[in-house]
């Protein structure tokens, strides 16, 4: 292993460029106290979501709308965005940064509660894309979800997967990185699924539903 990894990790990010509108919700995010999607991971949201040709995607944790406005930017125009987020400040300023991003009203659900109680709801097989990106101790609950939601040939996408570089050392015993190694398990063992780990951001799980 070269010794310039790290090196390359910041050129990685550094070369994804970012406009005013999300240079504003990483702003807002700040203020709310969210971290939101890296540049870099950003940057792979809108590649993914563009060779997706999603109809529909679904992001769950909205935050201030960083990563929805990468994935909007690479839908197609007459894609749905469902975006999930139990915090309505949150919602809010997603909202503010959708509006500023020239993203129609009637192209965004934006649905406030907890995860876990509204995923049930969503029709099982009708969204091309999932993003999730909310309380990582629940992240395989919402992947299992995620997985119901997809078509064929969909895209799950799993951000912070790898837990501040915690996951790959097996002394670090925390609760959160047990569980998402439980998280990873899980989905490359899953025969309805081809997953990979990206390194961009904290780790991006991107795995197609088969
Ligand atoms: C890391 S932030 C999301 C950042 C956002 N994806 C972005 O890049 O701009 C996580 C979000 O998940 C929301 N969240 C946390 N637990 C949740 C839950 N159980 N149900 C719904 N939303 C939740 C938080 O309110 C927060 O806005």
């Amino acid at each position: 292993m070269s010794s310039n990894k790290s090196t390359s990790w910041s050129y990685t990010e550094a070369f994804a460029s970012e406009d005013a509108v999300q240079a504003r919700a990483r702003e807002r995010s700040f203020d709310l106290g969210i971290t939101p999607v890296s540049p870099g991971v950003g940057a792979v949201l809108t590649v993914l979501a563009a060779s997706s040709k999603s109809q529909a995607a679904v992001e769950i944790g909205s935050g201030a709308g960083v990563s929805g406005v990468c994935i909007l930017r690479g839908l197609p125009s007459t894609a749905v965005f469902t975006t999930i987020d139990h915090d309505v400040e949150h919602l809010k300023a997603a909202r503010e940064a959708f509006a500023e991003a020239g993203v129609p009203a009637n192209r965004v659900r934006a649905i406030p509660g907890r995860a876990a109680a509204v995923l049930p709801r969503l029709t099982d097989g009708a969204y091309d894309f999932v993003l999730v990106d909310a309380d990582k101790a629940n992240a395989l609950l919402y992947a299992e979800q995620g997985i119901r939601l997809l078509r064929r040939g969909g895209l799950l996408v799993v951000n912070d997967a790898l837990d501040r570089d915690r996951v790959s050392n097996p002394a670090h015993r925390e609760p959160t990185t047990v569980r998402l190694r439980e998280l990873h398990r899980a989905l490359r063992t899953d025969e309805r699924l081809c997953a990979s780990i990206l390194p961009t951001g904290d780790g991006l799980i991107v795995a197609a539903r088969l």
